[in-house]
């Protein structure tokens, strides 16, 4: 095997394995489900979801009518198990306030919303405490960590308070630690880490309680470009590994393409559109999210099944193979080096391949040409 085709049957198993997880996220069941949420700021903010003439204004006519403004309005969505949800959207649509109410940091106005079934809305303070503590766990932009406290007794902090005994919670602590590649740095304090260094800490804090759940508000919006792609990788390996539900909060597109298996898009308090990153920028829902899209680069985000056309001839027995489920940028890659359109494979079926003309059709957004079954229409020509 040359060491082209190696890297390539390796990239195609890690796909391959990568697309399994997502397949069974995708049947998997709810961790929380939300259904038709509303909190509104503001006088007498109770009446505004259940008036339908009050619901329908624009945000501006609603404060200005009433005082109030509806944060999320009427938004229902479930997270999945073993799924990155990611909740996007410009500054001031709704995003905080949206995972805030999901642990009730923020008290929703009205709705459902339960997790793993129980119904949140209804729980004490006894059962709150233990949601935010061991089920659902927030990480935070600003680190929020004690400055006078050592790196191991800051990620130790959340076992401190579930009462574990110190020498116990200080062995979860280091496994932790080494997790997320802060060895060595255990008696520093956080004055004298990096600002990358700090958000790990505040990581591991939130890993070391096992969470179920974790929820990451805006954590890497204050790094610099290369330490926070560091901290993108380490959260998509820290998926990979270990498969945690995951809700991340992000303004930042590429960001958003990057980690999610499904994306909410907010916009004025309610969900404009949610999919899988390929859903949203190849079949935007409206002009809105078409917009928001548009700089794309599509290769990077679709999927290698969309340019799939019947083999022809001998195509069926020869070339590279690629999963259907690899991005096309990679068969962009293959065919480019071969010369030859690429073999598509889904769970070991060949579904058909993929040449230049079909990847360039998905590249520019543009639809596919049609493809006709064998034989090609040059070899039909008959001669007059
Ligand atoms: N405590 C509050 N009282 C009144 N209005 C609020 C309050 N908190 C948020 N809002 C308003 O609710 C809307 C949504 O705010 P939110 O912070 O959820 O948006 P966001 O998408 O998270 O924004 P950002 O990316 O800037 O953090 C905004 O119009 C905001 O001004």
């Amino acid at each position: 095997m040359t060491q082209n085709s190696q890297t390539t049957a390796d990239a195609v198993s890690t796909l391959a394995k990568g697309e399994a997880a997502k397949g069974e996220a995708e049947s998997a069941p709810a961790v929380f489900s939300v259904r038709n949420l509303w909190k509104v700021f503001g006088p007498k903010a109770d009446r505004v979801p259940g008036d339908t003439s009050l619901g329908a204004l624009s945000p501006a006519e609603l404060r200005e009518r009433t005082g109030c403004t509806a944060a999320v309005r009427d938004v229902s969505f479930d997270v999945r198990k073993g799924e990155v949800f990611v909740v996007m959207g410009l500054s001031g649509s709704g995003k905080s306030t949206l995972v805030r109410c999901l642990t009730r940091l923020i008290e929703p106005t009205s709705g459902e919303l339960s997790i793993d079934g129980e119904d949140v809305l209804s729980m004490d303070a006894g059962r709150l405490r233990e949601l935010r503590r061991h089920r659902a766990s927030m990480v935070f932009q600003h680190f929020g960590l004690l400055p006078h406290r050592t790196v191991i007794d800051n990620v130790a902090y959340g076992l401190e308070i579930q009462g574990m005994g110190k020498a116990e919670r200080r062995a979860r602590a280091a496994e932790v630690i080494a997790k997320v590649g802060l060895e060595g740095l255990e008696q520093r304090r956080p004055g004298q880490l990096s600002g990358g260094q700090q958000q790990r800490v505040g990581l591991a804090r939130a890993l070391a309680v096992d969470p179920e759940v974790l929820l990451f508000d805006e954590p890497f919006s204050a790094l610099d470009p290369l330490i926070r792609r560091d901290m993108q990788e380490e959260v998509v390996r820290l998926h990979r590994e270990e498969g945690r539900t995951m809700v991340f909060i992000t303004h930042d597109l590429s960001e958003a393409l990057k980690l999610g298996d499904r994306i909410a898009l907010m916009r004025d308090g309610q969900i404009v559109q949610l999919g899988t990153p390929e859903e949203i920028v190849g079949s935007p829902a409206d002009d809105y999210v078409r917009d928001f899209v548009r700089d794309v680069p599509r290769e990077q985000v679709m999927k290698v099944r969309r340019a799939v056309r019947p083999a022809r001839g001998d195509e069926a027995d020869k070339g590279v193979e690629v999963s259907a489920d690899a991005k096309v940028c990679e068969a962009v890659e293959i065919v480019a080096r071969t010369g030859a359109p690429a073999r598509v494979v889904d769970n070991g079926r060949l579904l058909g391949v993929v040449d230049q003309t079909a990847l360039l059709a998905v590249v520019a957004g543009v639809d596919l040409p049609e493809f006709p079954d064998q034989p090609t229409p040059r070899e039909d020509v008959v001669p007059a």
